[in-house]
This record gives C-alpha cells, structure tokens and sequence, in this order.
C-alpha cells in the first residue's frame, strides 16, 4: 500500500474523504500578488524612488524584477511550482507603457490599454486577474491621498480610483472572471491629530466619489482594506477598521470589506473575525500575510494562524465564492522567487488541511458540549499523514511534490537567470 493509500484509510476512518478534499481544493483561486517580485516598486516612476504609505520591503537580496518581461518570468517559475487555481494580482503602478499605447501617463490618466499585455499573459495562462489602485510612492501623496485637505490632491487620487474601476472592469470582461479592486491608502499621521474626524470624512466621500465610476458588480468587486497603523504614521490611520467596516456595511451593493491579517493589534485574530463578517457580508475579500511584531508583510507560513484561518474559510462555506483569498507579502531578504513558492504552497496547504477534517463530526461534538472528545480529536488531526495527501496533490497537479525539488528549480533559475541581473 502506498503512503497515499495509507493515509486515505486513516482519514475515511475519521468520515473525511481525501479525494474530495483534494478536488475542492483544486477549484479555490489564490490570488497571487505582482509585488512580491520587485519590493512593491511597479514600473511606472523612478524605481529609486523610497516605498511610500508606511509600508516597507527589507533587504537586497539579489534578482529584483526590474522590467514587465523579468517579473513575468518569475511569475511564470512562481506558477509552475505551485498547485491549485491561480489568479494573478496587479497593482496600477506595474502599468506597461511602450510607443504601442502612446507612452507614459500620470496615475489619473490610466487607462486598460497600458494593461494589455498583463491581459495577453493572464490569457495565455488561463488566470484571472485582480487589482489594486496605488496610493503610494508617488510625487502626488502631501503625503495624503484621498483624504487629503487639498482638493487637487483628492481630485487626483479619486481620478486614479475611478481609472482603476474601468481597468477592472476591462479585465473582467477579457478574462471572464470578477475583479477583486482593493482600496487601501496609507493616509495617516504621524503623531496625534488635532482632528481626526474630516480626513475621515474626507475618505469617505472620495470613497464614494470612486464608486460612482459605473461598473458591473458582478465583475468588479471593490473592496476597502482597513489597517492599524504604517511606520511613520503611527497616532492615527484614517482607514481604520471601524471606518473601512462601516463604509462596506452602508455600501453592500458597491463593495465588501477586506481583512489583511497583519493590520490589527497583536493579539486580534482575523480567523475570528472571518464569521463574524460573514454573518452579515455576503462576500469578503482576505489578504493573507504574516505580521511579526508589526505589519512586516513576512513571507506566509503553515502556522497556526494560516491554518486557522484556512480553517474558518472552508467551515463557513467560504470556497463557494464569498471569501477572496489573496496573499499580501514582501520578502526582499531572501530568494524573491522562494518566498512566493513557499508562500504560495502554504496557502494551499492550510486549506488542505482544513479540508481534512470532519468539519460536520466537531460540529456535533461542539453541540452536544462533548468538549474533551472535540480536544482530543483536535490533536490528534495534527499528526495525522497529512503529507502523503499534499504529496499525492501536487503530483496530480503537475508540481514539485517535494520542496527540495522545487527549491532546486528555484536555485537553478537564481544560478542562470536572477543573478545575472
Ligand atoms: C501593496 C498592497 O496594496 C499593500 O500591501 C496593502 O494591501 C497593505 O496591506 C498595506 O499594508
Ligand atoms: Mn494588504
């Protein structure tokens, strides 16, 4: 008997069917993130020019995408060597301008055609594609955007969202699948406001001054990200979570509210939150991460939290559609390629595991308050042979089942490709 077959009769044992798992599984897109590839610098300014919106890459490990074409080539290894339905996501700033579309253009004057060869790489590969306006690292943030008190900046930045509407729009329609638009700004301050309710008064009619751009809800799905606080505005953040929850809740028909797991305090679980949310929204976006300390946007583990949330995902009814997984990190110490692959895998992996559990049998358990039973059965799940149906996953998916074989292609490529650059 193989390992494989081994560990299916374990798992039927406990009423939980690996194949099935498997098979669900294999239809929940992950959207991967562009940014990781190049330290969230995108194409379309000065590549020197300092990551702005309280967030930061660390590192200079060598390889750094530079152009379209070698980010494309690294999201090509990045897709190879993982498993499962992939969608790609895409920042504004990786806009691709050549003599073909006119050349560059500012932030608000973008438009689908500096993202078409993003579409004719999504085609070719059978993916989806998301996207995000880009509040920052630009000439324009004072260093607010859509809550700044000047009108021009606000007319500049809800330009850029309503241009990024109809980009979402355009790759919707292109590639057949809902474009997931996430709202984040890094507007803020850096020590204690002398008023912190027009800014958010402000953010929230840019807000609305966006989603007035017509768009198709069921292609475009924008969303509002919330955070706790960015280095360098660390006193106050206007898209908190209260403000960015009460803006999906009173805008249900026009957007949903996305949940970054390294954007509240310490101690707060957004694998809590995730059913609490769904018990009112009928769709939430998620952007999978890993805080240590802080918002560090550390590369994603198979930790308890991953898995935990994985774990809400799949009890909730999540992989029907209503909750979006993306991943949201960026790694500039290590192998840039790596860091995707592992975080990658190890979405997949936590949602795998989630899969193989007997969801319906703890359920009961927890109902007839059979806590110790629930306890020891939740132990026991963590050592069973849960590598033998992840190995047998990625092989029926074409990956690397063996991380040493999938670090050996990514040490390959660094040898002949990253580090000439
Ligand atoms: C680059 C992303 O838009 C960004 O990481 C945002 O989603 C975020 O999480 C900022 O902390
Ligand atoms: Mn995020």
């Amino acid at each position: 008997m193989t390992m494989y077959e081994e560990a299916k009769k374990r798992y039927a044992a406990l009423g939980v069917d690996t194949e099935a798992a498997m098979e669900t599984l294999a239809g929940v897109p992950i959207s991967i993130h562009c940014w990781q590839g190049d330290d969230v610098r995108g194409f379309d300014g000065d590549p020197a020019a300092p990551l702005t919106g309280g967030i930061q890459t660390t590192g200079n490990y060598p390889g750094r995408a530079r152009t379209p074409e070698e980010l494309m080539a690294d999201i090509d290894q990045v897709l190879a060597l993982c498993p499962g339905t992939k969608k790609l996501n895409l920042h504004a700033s990786y806009a691709i301008f050549d003599e073909e579309n006119g050349g560059w253009v500012d932030r608000d004057k973008l438009e689908p055609k500096h993202f078409k060869k993003w579409v004719d790489f999504c085609k070719a590969r059978g993916l989806g594609c998301d996207f995000n306006p880009t509040f920052f690292s630009h000439p324009k943030c004072d260093p607010l955007t859509l809550a700044s008190p000047n009108p021009e900046t606000r007319k500049f930045w809800i330009d850029h969202g309503k241009a990024c509407i109809r980009i979402s729009q355009y790759l919707a329609q292109e590639l057949g699948q809902p474009c997931i638009m996430n709202i984040w700004t890094g507007d803020g301050l850096k020590d204690i406001p002398a008023d912190r309710m027009t800014p958010r008064v402000l953010y929230k009619e840019s807000i609305d001054a966006i989603l007035s751009e017509p768009y198709d809800f069921n292609l475009v799905k924008p969303c509002v990200e919330s955070k706790v606080f960015g280095i360098g505005v660390e006193a106050y953040t206007v898209g908190s979570a209260e403000f960015a929850l009460s803006y999906a809740a009173m805008n249900r028909d026009k957007c949903i509210p996305l949940l970054d797991n390294g954007h509240y305090h310490p101690t707060e679980v957004v694998s809590d939150k995730i059913p609490a949310l769904l018990a009112f929204f009928p769709e939430i976006a998620l952007h999978i991460t890993r805080g240590v300390r802080w918002d560090s946007d550390h590369v994603v583990l198979f930790d308890d939290e991953t898995k935990e949330i994985a774990k809400e995902i799949v009890r909730c009814g999540g992989l029907d559609g209503r909750v979006k997984i993306a991943l949201d990190y960026f790694d500039a110490s290590i192998n840039r390629v790596a860091a995707w692959v592992v975080g990658t895998r190890n979405m997949e992996k936590a949602l795998l595991f989630a899969l193989l559990q007997p969801a319906q049998y703890m359920k009961s358990l927890q109902d007839n308050a059979n806590f110790t039973e629930l306890m020891m059965l939740s132990e026991k799940l963590k050592t069973m042979p849960f590598s033998a149906v992840w190995e047998r996953y990625c092989e029926m998916q074409g990956v690397p089942a063996d991380d040493q074989e999938w670090f050996k292609t990514v040490m390959d490529y660094e040898k002949n490709v990253l580090s000439k650059r």
